[in-house]
């Protein structure tokens, strides 16, 4: 039987242990390139089995937020070397989330004031964060989208693999791809959200097509050792819905089984919020790929307190689970959740944009007795 604190091997790298750090957007890189703050931030949670970093766009294309950090910038690609170089030091190991936001996105931060693209024309009910003219941010209405000329998929998919060989570049040890909570390639998954008529759009099969070839463009870039993906069923996230998830993610992971892939990544429940807003079979998904020989590491994340991790993983439910918020506030969340010390409370306040307050300065165990 397997413990949350046991090493884990994902593609070739041995973990610490079975915890991971979730990506968790901060909007602490202005320019796109991570600094200074973002350094030492990782630095301090190195403890995790994995961190996944926080969205990192792949062009300018694929950003919807503000001061996020990107890897579609030479200067970007020197920054995440000294993050990944300060991580490796303190003993970690790092994957960087590749993110392409697709309709998520803001007129004020596509090349040229652009509209953003997306699957089909479809405006999404959400906001995102963007800078002012005054210099403050806020959150604003996404923006209307153009959809995507099937011509222009080509492009991205080579995006997509620019950005994984920029990745194993500046030092990252694995790349997940974001396929969750809304963003492009969940918005060709969804019915609700793609309405194409051509090879991407109506049947399961076409709408999984662009998710299977982000995913062949980057392991055939980088290996499949080195690669996973980050998947959200069921989450309302920036608007996202289909109206069967069930078939419709089972068909994915049994298409992912044949590649062999480091990690599946899967999101249960609403984002954030309820594990339970709609009916889901998690162990089926699970079974469905692994019935079609898919031997990833199964990471959960969504909710989880120390009790139901340390139940997934020794029930065999999972082999990983990734917190987010409880990383934020505890960066030594490893030893606490070993100790069964008490955590940190993160301060909602600080969670988007700004310094050192409430991203940097938040106490460990040593420095709180
Ligand atoms: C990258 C995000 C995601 O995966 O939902 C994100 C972006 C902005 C705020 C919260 C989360």
């Amino acid at each position: 039987m397997s413990s949350l604190f046991d090493p884990i091997m994902l593609g070739h790298a041995t973990l610490a242990n079975r915890i991971a750090m979730a990506p968790l957007t901060r909007n602490r890189s202005p320019g796109a390139i991570p600094n200074d703050l973002n350094v030492t931030y990782y630095e301090q949670r190195a403890s995790a089995g994995l961190i996944i970093t926080e969205g990192t766009p792949i062009t300018q294309q694929g950003q919807g937020y503000a001061q996020v950090p990107g890897l579609y910038l030479p200067e970007a690609v020197e920054g995440w070397k000294r993050v990944t170089s300060a991580v490796h030091s303190a003993g970690g190991k790092i994957a960087v989330q590749l993110w392409h936001v697709g309709r998520i996105s803001h007129t004020s931060l596509q090349p040229g004031g652009a509209a953003p693209v997306a699957p089909s024309a479809i405006r999404a009910k959400s906001k995102t964060y963007i800078i002012n003219d005054d210099g403050t941010g806020a959150f604003a209405d996404t923006s209307e989208p153009r959809a995507l000329d099937i011509s222009e998929i080509p492009g991205i998919l080579e995006d997509y693999r620019r950005a994984a060989r920029a990745a194993v570049d500046a030092g990252f040890d694995a790349v997940e791809i974001h396929a969750a909570n809304g963003y492009l390639i969940d918005q060709f998954l969804r019915a609700d959200t793609n309405h194409r008529t051509d090879a991407y759009g109506g049947s399961i099969e076409n709408r999984i097509r662009f998710a299977i070839e982000v995913v062949e463009a980057i392991v055939n870039e980088i290996g499949a050792d080195r690669t996973g993906i980050r998947i959200s069923p069921v989450t309302p996230a920036n608007d996202a819905s289909d109206p069967d998830p069930q078939p419709l993610f089972n068909a994915l992971v049994e298409k992912l089984a044949s590649y062999d892939l480091a990690f599946i990544h899967v999101i249960e429940g609403a984002t954030g919020g309820p594990r339970d807003n709609l009916p889901f079979d998690w162990a089926g998904l699970k079974a469905a790929y692994r019935a079609k020989g898919g031997k990833a590491v199964w990471m959960v994340n969504n909710g989880y307190d120390r009790e139901l991790a340390i139940e997934a993983v020794e029930s065999g439910r999972a082999d990983m689970v990734s917190f987010g918020k409880l990383f934020i506030s505890n960066p030594d969340l490893v030893q606490r959740l070993k100790e069964n010390a008490p955590l940190n409370e993160a301060d909602r306040n600080t969670f988007y944009g700004g310094g050192a307050e409430g991203y940097t300065n938040y106490p460990t165990l040593a420095l709180s007795a």
